[in-house]
């Protein structure tokens, strides 16, 4: 705690004395790349050589969060404000370092908002890949000025002057303006730190106090914090500031920049990113996006961000029904840092109260519940992910289904729609025939093809559902690691899809429900009652396990009985044993739930659904 007091006077009185830096001494930008280029590496090094962090033992500074230390990668943008002299002068550099993986796109978008320009690091060793084509696309997009940097040059495996030609082809670069660095090693990155000040434009200065919300996280002893990007105006303790979404005034107690931990500062200053911290008390009155302004000014909000819509839902139940209020407290705290996550309430006879997330896709969801589960001490239970389908009813009414429980009688249905996503698949030219066999044994369909030097990239269009499983870690694993894929979301398409449901003892089971193609129901439908059978203990009578479509069955599995009860062999006499018996079953039953007459364990539900 002392050295953090120390650490932190320290770095307090050297901010303090340079807050007074005029916008034209700051540069916005973020790294942006395809997973695992080494933007986090990158942004080590820009830490160190500015002196913002002491040089050597960082790895991944900016990566946080628990969840990004154990998987190793980047799931959440994190910016950090560094100072730089070049040619004597001292600049504010803001970087924000983005993640690479393609669930987390929304946080790469929203980061662009805050920045004039965007360093596009290629790896030396893979050249252009899915992600790099889509960063470029949303950096252009977004009027910024972009740096092409390659990365890894150090590798004995890098093919920089080919990965040139990649970047002079297809994005028309200039090869005299291509950065070749080791973020590893360091090699060239003090040159492109002196080159930002020239090639990214500072930001603008709008007069008017405007504060646009590009993050906010819920921090145990501030509250709610604010990541705002000053687009004018100042901001200090004891200002006042209007929310143009809510209309709602709140007092300012605290700003300060993150260099990179939070720094207090005595204000704000036009083109800064800073954090702030008010009287809010409601999380979801910090919608990233809003303007805040002064109370008394008529100056307009800019343009939000676009509502981002789920590609992939599940429910999410405490393991122990009894921790439901404190899940209600911890998942709206926790989806304030992640307002690409939806959240409705809802329950289930299984599984008791919960709520229907929507998320971007299943890496999401997973590193959602990881989260959960790692800053708020909680164990919640998933249900299988699933898309949301669009069911066309007789009547001429469209219901999204996003939840097999809720959807329509059938008798009401004319048909269903499915999600559809375009995907583009890069790979190395030998792997291409794995890649179509792999695509088409998913119902993709080719829609276009192109060469990038020995690389092949394919655009494929598939149901969204057969995306969303594994195909990622099925093409990396069918091409070593080569193969990359990114997707977006098409539109729907008709449809053969009808709703599987499970059945223990004829009773149906709502989490065991699905909307699933009809030509995938018997096999799912099949490996499920397989999975059950596996997984639910025997009981003292014989376990039916039923899958039906319209009610007909298409898979069924029987669990034997075991016929006998727990205590049956000890007689009235022997009270220690009997007890002992009964505790390790009273212990046993936590991990237990009742679905209708049957008790399954609480995972079985997950482990249903592993993989092979
Ligand atoms: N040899 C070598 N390895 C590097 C270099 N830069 C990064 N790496 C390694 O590449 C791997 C990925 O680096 P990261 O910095 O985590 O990549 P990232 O782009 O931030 O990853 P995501 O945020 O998950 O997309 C790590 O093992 C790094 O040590 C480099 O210049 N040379």
């Amino acid at each position: 705690m002392l050295k953090y007091i120390f650490k932190n006077s320290i770095t307090s009185f050297h901010l303090l004395s340079k807050y007074q830096i005029s916008i034209d001494k700051i540069r916005n930008f973020c790294i942006i790349a395809h997973i695992d280029h080494g933007k986090s590496t990158l942004a080590d090094r820009f830490l160190e050589i500015t002196g913002t962090i002491s040089k050597g033992k960082h790895e991944q500074y900016l990566d946080k969060l628990e969840v990004e230390k154990e998987r190793g990668i980047t799931v959440k943008a994190q910016s950090a404000a560094m100072f730089y002299t070049v040619n004597g002068i001292e600049y504010l550099y803001n970087l924000i370092d983005t993640p690479g993986h393609v669930d987390f796109t929304y946080e790469v978008s929203r980061s662009m908002r805050a920045c004039e320009g965007a360093i596009l690091l290629i790896d030396a060793t893979q050249g252009i890949q899915a992600q790099t084509l889509s960063n470029y696309i949303l950096a252009k997009k977004q009027n910024l000025k972009i740096i092409p940097v390659i990365n890894k040059i150090d590798m004995t495996s890098a093919n920089t002057d080919s990965v040139i030609q990649q970047l002079v082809e297809k994005f028309d670069m200039n090869p005299n303006e291509i950065f070749k660095v080791s973020a590893k090693k360091g090699t060239g990155v003090t040159d492109l730190l002196n080159n930002i000040v020239t090639l990214i434009p500072p930001p603008q200065d709008h007069k008017e106090l405007k504060c646009f919300l590009i993050d906010s996280w819920y921090a145990r002893d501030k509250g709610v914090v604010l990541l705002i990007l000053m687009k004018g105006g100042y901001l200090k303790k004891g200002d006042q500031i209007l929310s143009c979404a809510f209309k709602k005034k709140y007092d300012i107690f605290e700003v300060g920049i993150q260099s990179p931990e939070n720094v207090p500062q005595e204000k704000l200053e036009p083109g800064q990113v800073g954090y702030v911290i008010t009287n809010m008390k409601a999380s979801n009155e910090a919608r990233i996006g809003d303007t805040f302004r002064h109370p008394l000014s008529k100056t307009l909000p800019e343009a939000g961000f676009e509502q981002v819509k789920p590609l992939v839902y599940c429910g999410i139940y405490p393991e122990d029904p009894d921790d439901y209020a404190e899940l209600n407290k911890s998942i709206f705290k926790l989806a304030l840092t992640d307002p690409a996550v939806i959240i409705q309430k809802e329950s289930s006879a299984a599984l008791g109260n919960g709520y229907r997330c929507g998320f971007l896709g299943v890496l999401h969801m997973d590193v959602f519940r990881e989260r959960l589960e790692n800053e708020y001490n909680l164990s919640v239970l998933l249900t299988s992910p699933s898309v949301p389908y669009k069911a066309i009813l007789r009547n001429g009414k469209e219901v999204m289904v996003e939840n097999a429980i809720m959807a329509p009688d059938a008798a009401i249905i004319k048909h269903y729609e499915q999600p559809m996503a375009i995907a583009t698949i890069m790979c190395p030219e030998e792997y291409s025939a794995t890649i179509f066999q792999l695509c088409d044994a998913r119902n993709g369909r080719l829609v276009d093809q192109e060469k990038y030097d020995k690389q092949d990239r394919f655009i494929f269009k598939f149901p969204l559902n057969e995306i969303i499983q594994d195909l990622f870690d099925k093409i990396k694993s069918a091409t070593k690691g080569y193969g990359s894929l990114e997707y977006e979301f098409c539109g729907f398409e008709k449809a053969n899809i009808v709703k599987l449901v499970i059945h223990l003892m004829e009773d149906p089971v709502d989490a065991l429900s699905f909307m699933v193609p009809e030509e995938r129901a018997h096999q799912l439908g099949k490996k499920i009652c397989q999975r059950l059978k596996e997984n639910i203990p025997q009981h003292l009578f014989v376990v039916s396990i039923q899958a039906k479509v319209g009610g007909k069955v298409i898979a069924a599995e029987k669990i034997g009985s075991t016929g006998k009860n727990v205590t049956a062999k000890c007689y009235g006499g022997d009270y220690t044993r009997k007890k002992k018996l009964l505790d390790r079953q009273k212990e046993g039953k936590k991990r237990m739930r009742e679905v209708g007459r049957v008790t399954v364990r609480k995972d079985t539900f997950i482990s249903v659904f592993k993989d092979d």
